[in-house]
């Protein structure tokens, strides 16, 4: 028998599977989706493998190496996942090996070690091994080469180790032994050994216990290890481990039951649940109940004994959403996302491999979430762009789930209030089926939103010589008082895209930058330093200018923390929480703060995006936007569609329930189409005049776009690589499509690395893609050159 395996060693070369003989002694339990430690190349060294299929012959028979051992004793991959990972491989221009390791949770990727045996006393007794038989391989270059010498002459045996780093928390339990008659025994045992006593006679007391752990022991009982063991010897009871699962959910939730739908959120449901062959599109308006259809559709699909996956934007954002879930489904429910640990996740991802959760809520990847019969799949805010991998594979969710919805033959789900501008198309043109739910839940209004012209405000400002520089104007701050006196709550938006806070010399315009990327430095209060958000660089804040040794250094943008302080100054009874990177670094914070403000402990949220979306709380009535303008800066086709998305969204938030919703939109640019429709929450009318733009400038969804990027330590062969890779693409591009670049992006070296992108707008070519795949894999062959190159398919990010 043979198997074919995906071995973990990502070059073209590698890119498809090898043969490899199954010992007889494994033949009965080697199947396709194991992982499996096979020898490979010259060296022979161990590497990790996944075993794609088995066959009984092969065509390299004589050739073949015996498969090492096995990592998995039951498949971690279903047959689904394997078909997926190839198709997968090919859409995104990624190593198959890649495409399989993404599927698993981290932990269960391979770790390699390297182990030094010393084979001679001389060796063993040198500086290096200082009388130890075997050291693992140190990184250290002189120590390498003498251990290299010493291999040459045969003093030394080097050994690759495939570690498995996915561990079980395991605990020690005390088992009953049936024919042990513990009442008997207790009169045998002497009077002074009380503890020995004690423990037979919670036996006695509880004929119900099979097992207990020793924590408990130890804890309830003050039970300790000596007695335990002292009654093992004599043959009482066993000892055994169990498997404990960590407990991600820390909070308890209140089950909640289904409510009566409206007569929008019928049809919505009626559609859903019978559209098997074509996706679902559903545009409702922010308030609409969209999830409630959501849930009501997955217990539908329960009671017809399938699964269901749910997928939301960075759920560590919107603990709301997790929370609503499992209200509903409690222990069927599994969290799949990058708030959990290693562990947790790891637990997670086994609870549904085993069938023990029949319902998964996540982030991106959870779309590889190892669910059978799957009866549903739901996107929701399908127009986020956290959804699209920016590494390796570089993968969408959406496309991912449209692929599975196929094999399962399952109805998609694709929710948002404002679909991409690619979903909302694919509706008009019936590929997907439009629902739309442009009501409120009991028909409340959606909340009334007024443009403020910074323009204005600075004017009047400068006729007032009141300092230039406002992040609050006077209608806005007029509104929150009112707020306040009403005892209603308002959410306070700073839009950070593409917007930081740096240092700025007052007298000769030096503003610091990173060594090794083209980039300014952040400043970063909390952590007193400058940061470098490309590549890490950290340097402490400087007191004088290194370019003219002035001390007026300052602070310049605007950030979160400078505008809480102008809050406190302005509105000094408000109670202000601030939700920003720094106040949510620590794990369960935003859970934290968003209780806090629920509970109305707090009168205003101040945040950054993360307090945009998907929020419900019935006493905001207020929204504020400080600066609406920061997104449309960006060199970016779909600059206007986030900042018309942000902007819909965040005023979404206001008056949900009874109470009517207010908004204000700060802007430089009043009159900018984006900014005036997402004022008028007019998704519709913004779809028509975007995709007019997007035609007019050939962009999606009217053309697909692909983005190459080519680096190297030096620009000039950087460059040399792009301009060969465009010179080969362009003779097979059709008439009106088109090759842009190579250019050098807005930060054009990171890392020390030079970076060159290309960017190809195209439509129904059929012979770029395998172009694609040649190019990527002979560049591959140049990275011992020090070239490196990205294919992304349909970028996400323009830069
Ligand atoms: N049929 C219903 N009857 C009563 N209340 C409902 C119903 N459907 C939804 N709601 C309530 O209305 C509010 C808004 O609904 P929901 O949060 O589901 O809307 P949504 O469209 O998902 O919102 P968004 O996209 O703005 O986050 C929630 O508080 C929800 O509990
Ligand atoms: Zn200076
Ligand atoms: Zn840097």
């Amino acid at each position: 028998m043979y198997a074919q395996v995906v071995v973990d060693v990502p070059t073209q070369q590698t890119d498809h599977s090898f043969d490899y003989l199954i010992p007889a002694a494994l033949e009965k339990f080697i199947v396709a989706g194991q992982r499996v430690v096979v020898p490979f190349g010259r060296s022979g060294r161990r590497v990790q493998g996944f075993v794609v299929g088995t066959s009984t012959t092969s065509s390299y028979a004589q050739k073949c190496k015996p498969i090492a051992y096995l990592i998995d004793l039951q498949p971690v991959l279903s047959s689904e996942l394997l078909q997926l990972s190839q198709w997968l491989a090919n859409r995104t221009f990624a190593f198959w090996v890649d495409c399989l390791q993404t599927m698993l949770p981290n932990v269960m990727r391979a770790k390699y070690s390297k182990k030094a045996w010393a084979l001679t006393s001389t060796v063993r007794q040198s500086a290096l091994f200082q009388g130890a038989a075997a050291i693992s391989v140190p990184n250290d270059l002189t120590q390498q080469r003498q251990l290299a010498q010493w291999q040459k002459q045969g003093q030394v045996r080097i050994d690759y180790l495939v570690e498995n780093k996915a561990q079980t928390r395991q605990q020690l339990v005390l088992n009953r032994v049936a024919n042990q008659d513990y009442a008997h025994i207790v009169t045998q045992v002497k009077p002074q050994a009380t503890k020995q006593r004690q423990l037979l006679q919670l036996f006695i007391d509880h004929p119900d216990w099979q097992q207990i752990t020793y924590t408990a022991l130890q804890q309830k009982y003050q039970i300790g290890n000596s007695v335990i063991k002292a009654a093992i010897a004599h043959g009482w009871f066993t000892r055994s481990q169990i498997e404990i699962r960590r407990n991600p959910y820390t909070n308890p939730v209140t089950p909640s039951s289904p409510q009566v739908l409206t007569a929008e959120q019928r049809k919505a449901y009626q559609t859903i649940i019978t559209s098997a062959s074509r996706p679902v599109l559903l545009e409702g308006v922010t308030g609409s109940g969209k999830t409630e259809v959501y849930l009501q559709v997955i217990e539908h699909f329960l009671q017809q004994h399938k699964t269901a996956l749910m997928l939301v934007p960075e759920i560590s954002l919107t603990p709301q959403m997790v929370t609503r879930v499992r209200a509903r489904f409690g222990g069927q429910v599994a969290v799949l996302h990058s708030g959990l640990s290693q562990g947790e996740r790891y637990d997670e991802w086994r609870r549904i491999n085993q069938q023990q959760a029949q319902v998964v809520v996540g982030a991106r990847s959870a779309v590889f979430a190892p669910l059978r019969h799957l009866g549903v799949i739901i996107i929701d805010e399908e127009h986020e762009a956290s959804y699209k991998q920016i590494d390796n594979p570089r993968y969408h969710a959406r496309d991912v789930a449209l692929w599975r919805g196929r094999y399962h033959h399952c109805p998609v789900v694709l929710g948002s209030a404002t679909p991409s501008l690619e979903s909302r198309a694919r509706g008009q043109k019936r590929v997907y089926q439009l629902v739309q739910m442009p009501h409120r839940v009991y028909n409340q209004p959606l909340p009334q939103v007024q443009i403020v012209d910074l323009r204005e405000q600075q004017n009047l400002a400068l006729e007032l010589n009141s300092p230039l520089q406002v992040d609050l104007s006077q209608p806005l701050i007029t509104a929150l008082h009112q707020c306040l006196k009403k005892h209603e709550q308002a959410i306070l938006l700073l839009n950070r895209r593409g917007y930081a806070n740096f240092l700025l010399c007052r007298n000769c315009g030096f503003v610091p930058h990173c060594p090794n990327c083209d980039i300014t430095l952040t400043v970063h209060l909390q952590e007193h330093c400058l940061l470098c958000h490309y590549c890490g660089h950290r340097e402490p804040i400087m007191k004088q200018c290194q370019v003219c040794g002035s001390s007026k250094l300052r602070l310049s943008g605007t950030g979160t923390q400078k505008v809480e302080t102008q809050l406190q100054e302005l509105l000094p009874q408000a109670r202000v929480l601030r939700m920003d990177n720094d106040t949510t670094t620590r794990k369960g914070a935003h859970q934290r703060i968003l209780q806090q403000f629920a509970q109305q402990q707090a009168d205003i949220l101040l945040g950054t995006q993360m307090i945009a979306k998907g929020l419900d709380f019935p006493n905001v009535t207020l929204v504020g936007v400080i600066n609406a303008d920061t997104g449309l800066g960006i060199n970016d086709f779909r600059a206007n569609e986030r900042t018309f998305q942000l902007l819909t969204q965040v005023s979404g938030r206001a008056g949900r329930k009874q109470k009517l919703g207010q908004v204000f939109i700060q802007t430089y640019n009043p009159d900018n189409y984006a900014i005036q429709l997402a004022s008028q929450q007019d998704y519709e009318a913004f779809y028509r005049q975007e995709m007019q733009f997007r035609h007019q400038g050939n962009y999606p969804p009217y053309f697909f776009l692909i983005k190459i990027t080519i680096s190297h330590q030096e620009r000039a062969q950087a460059f040399k690589m792009a301009y060969n890779v465009a010179k080969r693409i362009k003779p097979i591009l059709q008439p009106r499509e088109q090759l842009l670049g190579p250019v050098q992006p807005t930060v054009a070296r990171i890392k020390n690395r030079y970076y060159y992108q290309i960017i190809i707008k195209y439509r129904h070519n059929q012979s770029l893609g395998q172009l694609l795949h040649q190019i990527m894999n002979n560049v591959q062959i140049d990275k011992k050159r020090g070239f490196a190159i990205a294919i992304d398919n349909e970028p996400q990010q323009m830069e």
